[in-house]
């Protein structure tokens, strides 16, 4: 039987976290995301010890895309690694949160001056340059407050990594950073350089996400610090740090076999030190910024089901109470996941059925094919591998709250997030003067 992660306790229910997963249904509904606390933090110290282990000087920031909240930040905090956060809602959960802005990389391919603003005023340690307007636009409002800022500049290493097309993101034809072979990441650079208030730090990429392959990481590395090389030679300049970005690939179904973080980052760290010996050049600040595999595996969710339809001699549709609203994944990259049936986590496989989400849309389905015991109106459903990009991705399409996230450690579990209630949907609703006339 397929069991990701977890234990089943003497009443057959999935055991997630230390808590029976049945009763965490029963106290907070469902459906209900729930993150195993010691795995985050065991992610995370892994990471941390890779650097160690590898020699590094640097730092590695956790990408709050794939889960962020307050308790979230704080758990980072205490794992004393940094942040790379995509927006300003995450840097102002971050700045909430009491984290200490100096360690948040602040990416986007299209920050708005605001958000700009808002970092240079409260000191975020780099922002990770994407286009040629924002160099103007961040030196500019440096200028305008007296401050100075680090940044980085995002660079196309032009490495194709072999992952789903929407979630590669070095290739040359991406939306986003400065390419090495048409000249724009060293035009970029130059003008940095020349610019006042802001100080080029060093480089960043990120060739994508899910990949599980090593080459493409120690090829990238190369290119980088090959660029940093001819930088150096052009401008004079030695950048001081390399931001290699994320992801590293996790488990979801036993097609996929992940590595150990140690090995992501010795191959990494392996082929920048060949070619930094090459050039003669010292090691630069190495950092990393994964995000779904610190979380990835540490989350699952959990369903009722409800309606199971029989459709003869064709197949039989088991539907959850949620779905796309809360796991978008499958519909946009046709993902795929495991689960189990949590109340009857020892039962055999019986039959396979396909697992159906509750929107109005025909394409919203969890996992296709799935062999589960005998069920029945009622019955929970554990997915795997639910902690990242999930509750990030969340909408409230079909006007479904969004449900809430726990926290569980050691058998003890309390809300990270609370549930989304019917009067939380209308919190933003207005009304227009001429429909609110008696
Ligand atoms: C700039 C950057 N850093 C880090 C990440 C984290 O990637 P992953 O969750 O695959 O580790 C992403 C997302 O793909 C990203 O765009
Ligand atoms: N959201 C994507 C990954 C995007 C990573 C961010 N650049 C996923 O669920 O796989």
């Amino acid at each position: 039987m397929f069991l990701l992660r977890g234990e089943v306790n003497e009443k057959g229910h999935l055991v997630f976290g230390g808590c029976d997963t049945v009763k965490l249904a029963n106290t907070f509904g469902t459906p209900l995301y729930v993150m195993d606390e010691d795995y985050i933090r065991d992610r995370c110290r892994g990471y941390v010890r890779a650097l160690k282990e590898n020699g590094l000087e640097g730092m590695v920031a956790y990408a709050s895309k794939a889960f962020l909240n307050m308790a979230m930040v704080k758990i980072v905090a205490e794992e004393g690694m940094g942040l790379d956060v995509v927006s300003g809602g995450e840097l102002y959960t971050a700045y909430k949160a009491g984290f200490d802005l100096a360690k948040v990389f602040f990416h986007g391919n299209n920050k708005t001056p605001e958000e700009i603003a808002f970092a240079v005023e409260h000191g975020v340690g780099r922002i990770v340059i994407d286009h040629f307007a924002e160099i103007d636009m961040v030196a500019d409002i440096a200028r305008k407050r007296g401050k100075n800022v680090n940044v980085l500049i995002r660079v196309k290493p032009g490495v194709d990594a072999h992952t789903h097309h929407y979630i590669q993101t070095g290739k040359q034809d991406s939306k986003f950073g400065f390419g090495i072979s048409d000249g724009q990441a060293m035009e970029a650079a130059k003008r940095i350089i020349a610019s006042e208030h802001i100080h080029l730090a060093g480089l960043h990429c990120h060739i994508g996400s899910q990949i599980f392959e090593l080459k493409p990481f120690g090829l990238t590395a190369e290119i980088m610090e090959d660029f940093r090389l001819a930088l150096m030679k052009e401008t004079g300049e030695l950048m001081e740090e390399i931001n290699f970005g994320g992801g590293y690939g996790i488990h979801y179904t036993d097609a996929d076999h992940p590595l150990d973080p140690l090995e992501y980052i010795k191959e990494i760290a392996d082929a920048l030190k060949a070619r930094c010996a090459e050039h003669g050049l010292a090691l630069p600040r190495f950092i990393v910024e994964p995000g779904r595999s610190i979380v990835g595996e540490a989350g699952i969710t959990l369903y009722t089901l409800g309606s199971i339809k029989n459709i003869p001699g064709i197949r039989t549709y088991v539907s959850v109470d949620g779905g796309m609203g809360d796991n978008p994944r499958p519909a946009l990259y046709q993902a795929e996941y495991e689960a189990v049936v949590a109340n009857k986590a020892k039962a055999e496989a019986v039959r396979k059925v396909t697992v159906a989400g509750r929107c109005c849309e025909s394409g919203d389905m969890l996992i296709h094919d799935i062999a589960l015991p005998e069920i029945e109106v009622g019955d929970i459903l554990a997915v795997f591998s639910t902690g990242a990009y999930n509750y990030s991705m969340a909408s409230n399409y079909n006007r479904l709250p969004v449900p809430a996230v726990v926290l569980a450690k050691d058998g003890r579990a309390e809300l990270m997030v609370r549930r989304q209630t019917y009067d939380d949907l209308l919190h933003y609703d207005e009304m227009p003067s001429w429909l609110s006339k008696a």
